[in-house]
């Protein structure tokens, strides 16, 4: 039976206590990408973009295919595991230079909050202007890793995650999320964010619970 605490997020437990246990995880270290990785992973980025809002002639989609099938022969060789690509693993990068993590920088850190400013892309484009409703829930979750990194939990398994979607999320607009640890019970922490934008009004709120990992778990 674990025990109900009013402790503040972060005043829990002393830094670095059981911080090295993340379940069946490994210990991930950051992967320093070299001066050109920023510039590379912002480069599919934009590919990205326009793979989802062009509409070239055959002859230019079947160039564009042979010089992407080129580009994948070229660094498929470069493959390595998990943990050991700067993509995902680059902190100083926004989205820690992962393709699939919205593309956002932190500008708080700590075990207060965590908050992050970016913007919805035209590869994050749902309908009518509004970003995807599953995009949402990704830039949450991400967010709740970082918050439970912040609060020097161990590596969390997202148990629930339940978006409220209050106004239309527009892509290619500057927008603020930023969440914290509402409360801690043993294993589970219970997390919260909102995502807004630079006037304040509330597009989408979130609760979530992070369950602190057995040792072994997956
Ligand atoms: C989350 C997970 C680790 C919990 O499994 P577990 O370690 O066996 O732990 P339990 O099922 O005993 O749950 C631990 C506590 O969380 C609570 N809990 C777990 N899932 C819950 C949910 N969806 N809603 C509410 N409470 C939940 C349990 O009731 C329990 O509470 P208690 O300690 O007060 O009894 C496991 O279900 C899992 O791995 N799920 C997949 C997670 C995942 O893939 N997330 C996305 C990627 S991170
Ligand atoms: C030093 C960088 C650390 C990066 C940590 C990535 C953790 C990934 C955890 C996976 C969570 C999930 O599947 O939702």
């Amino acid at each position: 039976m674990s025990e109900q605490t009013d402790r503040k997020p972060g005043e829990d437990r002393k830094p670095d206590e059981d911080y090295e246990h993340h379940g069946g995880f490994p210990v991930y270290k950051p992967v320093k990408g070299g001066p050109d990785f920023g510039r590379f992973v912002e480069a599919f980025r934009r590919l990205q973009d326009l793979a989802v809002s062009t509409h070239a002639p055959d002859d230019v989609v079947a160039q564009a295919a042979a010089q992407a099938e080129a580009l994948g022969d070229f660094l498929e060789q470069y493959t390595v595991p998990e943990g050991r690509s700067p993509a995902g693993f680059d902190t100083e990068l926004p989205g820690r230079g992962s393709l699939l993590m919205l593309p956002w920088k932190i500008e708080k850190f700590d075990a207060e909050s965590v908050r992050a400013r970016g913007t919805f892309r035209r590869f994050h484009l749902g309908g009518n202007g509004a970003a995807h409703g599953g995009t949402l829930p990704l830039l949450f979750d991400d967010l709740f890793g970082m918050v439970i990194h912040a609060n020097r939990r161990p590596i969390a398994r997202t148990a629930y995650l339940h978006v409220n979607y209050r106004k239309i999320t527009p892509i290619e607009t500057e927008l603020v999320v930023e969440g914290r640890v509402d409360r801690v019970d043993g294993r589970k922490a219970f997390c919260a964010a909102e995502l807004c934008d630079l006037e304040g009004n509330v597009l989408a709120d979130c609760e979530a619970l992070m369950v602190q990992l057995l040792p072994g778990q997956p």
